[in-house]
C-alpha cells in the first residue's frame, strides 16, 4: 500500500523538487544580483545623501510570503485595502523584497511628482511592455520614446472637444441605457455601465458602424468580446504583480481570450476601413470626425490599427465604467449627497425623463455633481496602483531615514510602485475623515494645493488623454439618470461601509458585489 502510494507520488514529488530547486536558484541569483548592484550604487547614494526607507518586512526569504499574501488578497478581493494597511504601518515610502528583487512602494506626492514629471527621463514603464504585449501589442500604453511620442501626438488632437461629436452619441447611448432600467426593480448597474462605456467608446473610435449593430448575433459577439477582455485583463493584472516573472502567468484561457478579442477588433477595423473608403468615394459626403479616420490617414497596417484601437477601447470602457459604478454606489449610500445632486439637477434642468437634456453648459454649472465625481475618484481611483522602473540609478526626493525626509536610492531597473488608492486615503493629506465620502471637502481652500496628492488621471507627459471625455460622460450619465430616477436605494445584503466591500482588481478596481440598486421615480415609502 505504502509502496503504491510512493509510486504514485514519486513523479510529482520529483517534478516539484526540481521546480522548487530551480525557483530557489532563480530567486537566490536575483537576490545576489540585487545586492551586488546596491554595492555599486553605494557611492552614488552617499553623494546624494540617501538613507534607506523602512523595510516592509517579509518574514520568508526572497519575500515569498509577500507574494503569497498578494495572491491571498487577490483571491479575497482586498488588495487595495491591503496597500492602505501597508502604507499606514510602514509610512508613505517603503522598500520591499519581492522574489529576490528590491522595489519601492510610495504614497508620497513629492515622490510621484518626481517619477511622473520632474524626473520623467529617469523612469520608464518597466515590465509593462512584456506584461501587456500579448493583449495590447504596441500602442500608446505600451510604447516608449519616439514611438510613444508619435502615438500620443497622433491621438491628442482627436480628443480636443471640437474634433469629436461624441456628446450627441453619449446622449443617445445613455437614453438607450435608461430606457431598459425597470423602475423599482433591483438592478445591477455595474454591467450596465460597462456596456454603456463600451458603446460610447466604440462610437468614438469607429463611428456608427459597430455600436448600432443590434442583431442577436452582434449582441452575443459584443458580449463574448467583453468577457474575453475581462479574462485577458485579469491575466495582465496578475502579471503586474510578479514583475519580470510575468511569463509564468499564462495558459490556454489567456490565449483564447486574446484570440477572441483580437478577432473582434480586427473585424470592426475591417468594417471601418470599408466604410471610410465608401464615404471617400462619395463626393460631398459629410466628414466624420472619428478616431479611426485619423489613424487610417497615418497607416492602414491592420496590426497597428488593432493595437491602438484596442488600447483605447480598454481605457475608455473600464475606467469610466468603474468611475460611474462607484459614484452611483456612493450616492445611494449617502442620501444627503444624493439629495444635493437631485436638487441641483432639478434646479438647472428639471426632473423627469421628459425634462430637458443637460447641455455641456448645464453640466458645468452642476458644481456639486462634479465634486461628487471628484470625491469618488479620490476614494476609488479607477487605476488604483501603477508603477515605473528606473532607467538609470537615481533617487526619490523623500522617504529615507528616521524622519522620512532623506532621498531614497532607486537602482537602475528597480521598480517604484505608486499606490494612488492608498495615497488618496492619507489622513495627513485629507484629514481625519479621509475615508469618508464628503464631496464638500473640495469646497475647502485647504485642498486647493493638493497637487500630486490627487492623481486619478495620472500626471506629467503620460497623463490621461481621455480625462475630459470621461468626465463629460460621467457627469452627463449621472445627471440624466437623476432626471429619470431621482431616488436610489441600496439593495439588501450590499456592503454599506466604504472600503469594506470586496473589490475586483484587474487594471482597474471595480466592485465584486456589483452595484445592486433600486432606481425609482418617486421617493420610496
Ligand atoms: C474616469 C476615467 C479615466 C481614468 C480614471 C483614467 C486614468 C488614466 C491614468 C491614471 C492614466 C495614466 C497611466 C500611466 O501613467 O501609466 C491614463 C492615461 C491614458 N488614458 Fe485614461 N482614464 C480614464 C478615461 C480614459 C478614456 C475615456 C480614454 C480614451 C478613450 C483614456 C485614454 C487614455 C490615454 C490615451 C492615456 C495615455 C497613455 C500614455 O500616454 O501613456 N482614458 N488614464
Amino acid at each position: 500500500m505504502a509502496t503504491r502510494l510512493m509510486d504514485r507520488l514519486w513523479p510529482f514529488s520529483t517534478t516539484s523538487c526540481v521546480v522548487t530547486g530551480l525557483l530557489l536558484l532563480v530567486f537566490g541569483y536575483r537576490s545576489w544580483k540585487s545586492r551586488a548592484a546596491r554595492k555599486e550604487d553605494e557611492q552614488f547614494a552617499v553623494e546624494k545623501g540617501c538613507a534607506p526607507a523602512p523595510l516592509w518586512c517579509a518574514q520568508m526569504p526572497w519575500g515569498l510570503d509577500l507574494l503569497a499574501k498578494a495572491f491571498w488578497h487577490g483571491r479575497n478581493r482586498t488588495v487595495c485595502e491591503w496597500f492602505v494597511e501597508i502604507s499606514e504601518l510602514s509610512g508613505p515610502t517603503h522598500e520591499q523584497l519581492l522574489l529576490g528583487a528590491r522595489n519601492i512602494g510610495t504614497t508620497s506626492p513629492k515622490n510621484l511628482e518626481a517619477v511622473l514629471t520632474k524626473q520623467f527621463e529617469d523612469f520608464n514603464l518597466g515590465f509593462r511592455i512584456p506584461q501587456f504585449r500579448d493583449l495590447l501589442g504596441s500602442s500608446v500604453f505600451t510604447q516608449e520614446g519616439k514611438e510613444w511620442k508619435h502615438s500620443r501626438s497622433l491621438l491628442r488632437p482627436q480628443f480636443s472637444s471640437n474634433r469629436y461629436h461624441s456628446f450627441e452619441d453619449i446622449k443617445r447611448c445613455v437614453e438607450n441605457m435608461l430606457s431598459k432600467v425597470v423602475p423599482g426593480a433591483v438592478t445591477d448597474m455595474q454591467p450596465i455601465f460597462f456596456q454603456l462605456t463600451l458603446d460610447t467608446t466604440l462610437i468614438m473610435l469607429f463611428g456608427e458602424t459597430v455600436a448600432n449593430e443590434n442583431s442577436s448575433a452582434d449582441i452575443r459577439r459584443r458580449a463574448e468580446f467583453g468577457s474575453a477582455l475581462n479574462t485577458a485583463q485579469e491575466y495582465l493584472a496578475y502579471r503586474t504583480r510578479v514583475g519580470d516573472l510575468h511569463w509564468l502567468i499564462n495558459g490556454p484561457p489567456m490565449w483564447r481570450a486574446c484570440r477572441t478579442v483580437h478577432a473582434y477588433v480586427d473585424d470592426v477595423i475591417k468594417e471601418a476601413l470599408e466604410a471610410t473608403d465608401r464615404s471617400r468615394s462619395q463626393s460631398g459626403a459629410k466628414k466624420r470626425y472619428i478616431f479611426i479616420d485619423a489613424l487610417i490617414e497615418q497607416t492602414r497596417d491592420p496590426k497597428v490599427l488593432r493595437d491602438q484601437c484596442l488600447s483605447l477601447m480598454l481605457a475608455g470602457r473600464d475606467s469610466t465604467a468603474a468611475c460611474l459604478t462607484w459614484t452611483v454606489r456612493l450616492l445611494a449610500r449617502h442620501p444627503h449627497a444624493l439629495k444635493k445632486v437631485r436638487d441641483e439637477v432639478s434646479s438647472i434642468v428639471g426632473l423627469g425623463s421628459d425634462a430637458r437634456e443637460p447641455t455641456r453648459e448645464d453640466l458645468k454649472q452642476m458644481t456639486y455633481l462634479n465634486l461628487a465625481i471628484k470625491e469618488t475618484l479620490r476614494l476609488y481611483p479607477p487605476v488604483p496602483l501603477n508603477q515605473r522602473a528606473a532607467t538609470r540609478t537615481t533617487t526619490l526626493p523623500e522617504g529615507g531615514g528616521e524622519d522620512g525626509k532623506s532621498p531614497v536610492l532607486v537602482g537602475k531597473g528597480e521598480s517604484v510602485g505608486y499606490l494612488v488608492y492608498a495615497m488618496h486615503r492619507r489622513k495627513d493629506i485629507y484629514g481625519e475623515d479621509a475615508k469618508a465620502f464628503r464631496p464638500e471637502r473640495w469646497e475647502n481652500d485647504a485642498l486647493k494645493d493638493v497637487g500630486y496628492g490627487y492623481l486619478p488621471f495620472g500626471a506629467g507627459p503620460r497623463a490621461c488623454l481621455g480625462q475630459e471625455f470621461a468626465m463629460l460622460e460621467a457627469a452627463y450619465t449621472i445627471a440624466r439618470m437623476t432626471q429619470w430616477f431621482p431616488y436610489l436605494t441600496v439593495a439588501k445584503g450590499q456592503t454599506l461601509e466604504i472600503g469594506k466591500e470586496k473589490q475586483v482588481l484587474t487594471l482597474v478596481v471595480s466592485s465584486a458585489e456589483g452595484c445592486q440598486l433600486r432606481l425609482t421615480e418617486t421617493a420610496p415609502m
